[in-house]
């Protein structure tokens, strides 16, 4: 008896060398290429795991080091893992054989309230009747109604900015705490109906109110005003954090944004943003897509296979249960899709021409097919109002603490600063 339990232990303790060699020769079995050989124990993702590197480098080098190929096998530990460069093949994954790739690989543990009715986490067949239940809260007609909520949010960052020193002349400010700030506030009235009043309120009290939402999560809608609560917020912050920084950069950008919103507002019966004024407004529309161009908040998209697959068009069929990932954010920085793709430009999505040039399943910031973002309407009508707002009374200028260049976060899975974003701003006269 204390024989085999020893056996058990030292075979949990001591990894199966052989399992490993041969999940490490996987990808020339199938004849998959693979550009960096895997280190024992981390595959190729040691440098992540170890937080040497962001997740979001470790795709784009991964991306362009495969340079040519359809697809590129590599490992994290020892699992075989499949990055899709090829357009073409993105269809088919997320799209025409969705079937065939319906979960995501990530899951929660079953002891998870919150995460067992987590939209990301949740898989098939309890992820579609969810989707369906709660795609009626995201139609047009209800976003139009919750917008009324966000200008006493807008006020509410005006008063914070007066507090910062903005009352009379220009300040230095850090803009992802604002940013932050801002946008939990635009969600929680949006999602919640509550208005979490970070803007207003100190930050301890805040921490506070948060711990109170949490605990209201066992009732399923409440939990998925949380889910979506936490979706949104933080794709929505970084997103009018990363078009400000650009902003700064191009003056004459920020300046003809400034102008199309301000003659749309002179136009307007009551002088203030209104929904279907921020929805129609071509160069705000512009910027928007052209900062998820550079800067997608989530990165790389993951499915996993539910059964053998076939690449269309290639002699490569993978097991089940392969993970597939889709890097994003390097397809969306791709010279061959986006002419000086490190440059900011948003005249690469103004005008119906420029938007029809570009080639699909090349620009995916929402994802693509059935688990195609949810709250995507609300994302982009919140950031929309936002930037807008902020655009309308503010202007915003690069200082001596403003960092050059965007590093990226090596402790988060989505695309964030590695520093803060200094700013100066200043209220428009
Ligand atoms: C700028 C804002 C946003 C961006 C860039 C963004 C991006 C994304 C992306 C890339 C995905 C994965 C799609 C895929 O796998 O094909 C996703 C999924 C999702 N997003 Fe967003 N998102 C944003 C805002 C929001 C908001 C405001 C909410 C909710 C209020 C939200 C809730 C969700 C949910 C629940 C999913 C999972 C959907 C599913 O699997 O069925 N997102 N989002």
């Amino acid at each position: 008896m204390r024989g085999e339990a020893e056996e058990n232990v030292s075979s949990v303790l001591q990894p199966d060398a052989n399992a490993i060699r041969r999940n490490f020769a996987y990808w020339k079995k199938l004849n998959v290429p693979t550009v960096w050989s895997p280190r024992a124990f981390f595959g190729n993702f040691g440098p992540c795991l170890l937080m040497q590197q962001s997740a979001e480098s470790f795709f784009h080098e991964l991306y362009k080091a495969a340079d040519g190929e359809r697809l590129v096998g590599y490992w994290v530990f020892d699992k075989p893992h499949v990055m899709i460069r090829d357009p073409e093949l993105i269809k088919h994954v997320l799209v025409k054989d969705f079937d065939k790739f319906s979960d995501r690989l990530l899951s929660s543990s079953k002891s998870d309230a919150m995460g067992n009715n987590n939209m990301f986490l949740l898989k098939e067949p309890a992820w579609k009747p969810l989707r369906q239940t709660m795609s009626k809260f995201f139609t047009s007609g209800k976003m139009k109604k919750v917008f009324e909520r966000m200008p006493d949010v807008a006020a509410d960052l005006d008063n914070y900015l007066d507090n910062l020193g903005l009352k009379d002349e220009d300040c230095v400010i850090d803009i992802t705490e604002m940013c932050y700030k801002f946008a939990l506030d635009l969600i929680g009235v949006t999602t919640y109906g509550i208005n979490m009043n970070s803007l207003t309120i100190p930050d301890a009290q805040f921490r506070e109110k948060g711990r109170i939402l949490k605990d209201f999560s066992d009732d399923e809608l409440v939990a998925q005003a949380a889910i979506f609560y936490s979706a949104g917020f933080g794709t929505t912050s970084t997103t009018i954090m990363f078009a400000l920084y650009e902003l700064s950069k191009q003056p004459e950008i920020q300046i003809k944004l400034q102008r199309e919103i301000q003659s749309a507002l002179n136009l307007s019966e009551n002088k203030c943003l209104s929904y279907d004024m921020v929805q129609a407004l071509p160069y705000l529309d512009a910027v928007v897509w052209e900062t998820l161009r550079m800067y997608p908040t989530v990165m790389s998209l993951d499915r996993i296979s539910m059964d053998s697959y076939r690449f269309p068009g290639t002699n490569i069929t993978i097991d089940k249960g392969t993970p597939v990932s889709i890097p994003l954010r390097a397809l969306q920085m791709d010279p061959r899709y986006f002419a000086n793709p490190d440059k900011f430009n948003p005249d690469n999505f103004y005008g119906p021409s420029n938007k029809s040039n570009i080639i699909k399943y090349t620009f995916l910031p929402f994802g693509d097919g059935p688990h195609i973002c949810i709250g995507m309407r609300l994302g982009l009508m919140v950031v929309k109002y936002g930037l807008g707002y902020l655009m309308l009374k503010y202007s915003v200028e690069q200082c001596k603490e403003t960092v050059p260049n965007i590093g990226y976060n090596v402790r988060s899975v989505f695309l964030s600063p590695s520093d803060s974003i200094v700013l100066k701003i200043k209220k428009i006269k």
